[in-house]
């Protein structure tokens, strides 16, 4: 018997239907089977006769490959672009106004979304942006914007002429910068992430420091860079080491640019106060970091806390100073593994700057690691008559209507402004504020000097004595606050345990206590005194005067008459010495006389 009965089957309007869906399915199979056999030709081929390199975002690498694409034109095929403000970050935006006034505002960076291909030296090259996955911090994958490149011949050496060339033609662009990769993004893991800035190089008479500190920094350093076999035949690691330290706006971030915008050096800058850097991250950062390059760690002593303060802390010091607090997670040995390992790959310079030089732990300071110290101080005299003679150089002043350049007259005046104030008063930064805001009436700014320093030297007083004055209720809170502690303390396991009979003093007459005690009047007593104690540390001001007693001392004489021992301070007090109130006082002397 026939199951399907054709005949009549293709009589039906269903029939043709299907007999055109069978037909498509298959077209379709065939189609899809000669796609794929392409793409796996293709790969194959592109495999064989292809090289490819990839660049992602915050490697240097991706900087020259990005400017190269701009310089060769290839942004002009693109048709999707990301614009940003102009900013010191690039320096390979397209500018696409027309308008004068605006030009240069924004960036026009061409994204490479879809895939562009160009000729570079007879070769097609193909480029293509994307988001590549790197491990990020904590092994977590990231995304991370890269550029893939891939140049059609089979001899690798050409992608690598290419990588050169766009390396040069970045150096040759950046010549009148200076780069700044700073290690201030939390996202790193193969691949570290710089951000990558750049300031236009400083002319170094622009900085005014005592006579040949700068020139002799930048002898040094390049003596180091010309001297590399010498190290290596001596068995020395090829890093030198400068610590420059001294008060604020002094000038130490300003003369490590000068020096790198005169040696064509890169920065590479930590701030290790950043939460997110530890000791790996230090690690790993700094193996990215190329030859010829500065590392810079700034304000050095703001990570790490010193030996000494640890020492402090072990004999339970109850006073702890700010600069104890690790911000990030980075140790001290993890800091010295890090210049140690500068010197694994040769030629750069570590740089590290501090306001408090005596904070830094001995071992950080030792040769090899700090070769040179800078000191750098407030303005001398001189110095502020160099910094008034260079900002008022070419001058106009509007006022007196008169153009000051090559004069004798701004000399004069240049005197004038030094001579009113005294050497190491100002920063050479504070001074430069002042004038900066006197920029066009020179002769007023000098005029002006005496008046402006009165005005600092008078807030600067003030503000001398609000600190004192804070300094002193914190003081007083403090040692109410250890004398409620006691209290607490002691209110929870009475009675006191009697010292050892060796260590008692030779028995005393029988004791009486009048029921109010000659003397100081106890601050605290029980758990009520604990509640006063916390109003007292929040409102000083309502504390009784009264200091608190130690139980180390015993009265002298049978009359109950105490001295508080305490430093009045209140800052030495241990914080296990406790405090005792004179009825509790009476208690322990008399639990002593019966023991006795
Ligand atoms: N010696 C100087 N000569 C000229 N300008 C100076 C000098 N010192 C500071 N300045 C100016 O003061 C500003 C701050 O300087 P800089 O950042 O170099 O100081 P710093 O010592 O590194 O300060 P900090 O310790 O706060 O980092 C800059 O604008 C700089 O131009």
């Amino acid at each position: 018997m026939q199951l399907v009965d054709i005949p009549r089957l293709q009589n039906t309007w269903a029939y043709g239907y299907v007999a055109d869906g069978l037909k498509y399915l298959a077209a379709g199979a065939v189609i899809d089977a000669v796609r794929r056999a392409f793409v796996w030709l293709y790969q194959r081929v592109k495999l064989r006769y292809s090289t490819s390199a990839e660049f992602i975002l915050g490697d240097p690498a991706y900087e020259w490959i990005v400017l190269f694409l701009t310089d060769n034109d290839v942004w002009q095929k693109s048709r999707d672009f990301r614009v940003t403000s102009k900013s010191s970050k690039l320096v390979y935006g397209v500018s696409v106004s027309a308008d004068p006034e605006i030009t240069g505002t924004a960036d026009y960076v061409p994204t490479y979304e879809t895939p562009q291909l160009f000729r570079w030296r007879g070769y097609w090259v193909e480029v293509q942006r994307y988001r590549a996955q790197i491990q990020g911090t904590g092994g977590q994958p990231q995304q991370a914007a890269a550029i893939f490149l891939t140049v059609y011949t089979r001899d690798i050496s050409v992608l690598s002429e290419l990588v050169e060339e766009a390396h040069r033609g970045y150096q040759q662009k950046i010549k009148p910068y200076v780069t700044i990769f700073l290690a201030d993004s939390p996202s790193f893991g193969g691949s570290f992430l710089w951000n990558v800035k750049r300031k236009p190089h400083r002319p170094l008479e622009s900085i005014i420091l005592p006579e040949g500190l700068i020139d002799d920094l930048i002898g040094d350093a390049k003596r180091f860079f010309a001297s590399e076999s010498w190290y290596h035949r001596a068995g020395i690691p090829h890093r030198r080491g400068y610590l420059l330290f001294g008060p604020p706006g002094t000038g130490k971030s300003s003369t490590i640019h000068a020096v790198a915008g005169s040696l064509n050096l890169e920065i590479h800058s930590f701030s290790l106060s950043s939460a997110f850097i530890d000791d790996a991250f230090l690690q790993r950062a700094t193996a990215t970091i190329p030859k010829r390059s500065i590392v810079l760690v700034e304000d050095i002593d703001c990570a790490l806390p010193s030996r000494e303060d640890d020492e402090d802390s072990d004999a339970g010091s109850p006073v702890r100073s700010p600069r104890r607090r690790r911000a990030g997670g980075v140790t001290l040995s993890g800091l010295l593994n890090m210049i140690d390992g500068i010197g694994s790959e040769e030629g750069k310079l570590f740089f590290a700057t501090t306001n408090y030089v005596d904070r830094l732990d001995p071992a950080l300071l030792r040769p090899g690691r700090i070769d040179r110290q800078v000191r750098y101080t407030l303005a001398t005299g001189a110095q502020a008559r160099g910094l008034f003679e260079r900002l008022f150089k070419d001058a106009e002043d509007r006022e007196v209507g008169a153009r000051f350049a090559g004069d004798a007259r701004l000399t004069a005046l240049a005197q004038e402004f030094a001579a009113a104030m005294r050497d190491y008063e100002f920063s050479p930064a504070e001074l430069q504020g002042y004038l900066l805001s006197n920029r066009e009436r020179p002769a007023a700014a000098a005029a002006d000097m005496g008046a402006w320093v009165a005005q600092q030297r008078a807030e600067r007083q003030e503000k001398e004595e609000r600190r004192a004055e804070r300094r002193e209720r914190a003081r007083a809170a403090r040692a109410k606050m250890e004398a409620a502690r006691f209290q607490q303390h002691f209110g929870a396991y009475p009675p006191y345990p009697p010292p050892p009979m060796h260590m008692l003093p030779p028995p005393l007459p029988p004791l009486s206590l009048p029921a109010s005690v000659p003397g100081p009047t106890p601050a605290f007593g029980g758990d009520t005194d604990v509640t006063a104690a916390a109003a007292v540390v929040a409102s000083p001001a309502a504390a009784p005067t009264a200091a608190p007693i130690s139980p180390l001392f015993v009265p002298p004489s049978g009359t109950g008459t105490v001295t508080p021992p305490l430093d009045p301070e209140g800052l030495s007090f241990p914080p296990d010495a406790p405090t005792v109130s004179p009825p509790l006082l009476s208690k322990l002397v008399n639990g002593v006389n019966g023991a006795a």
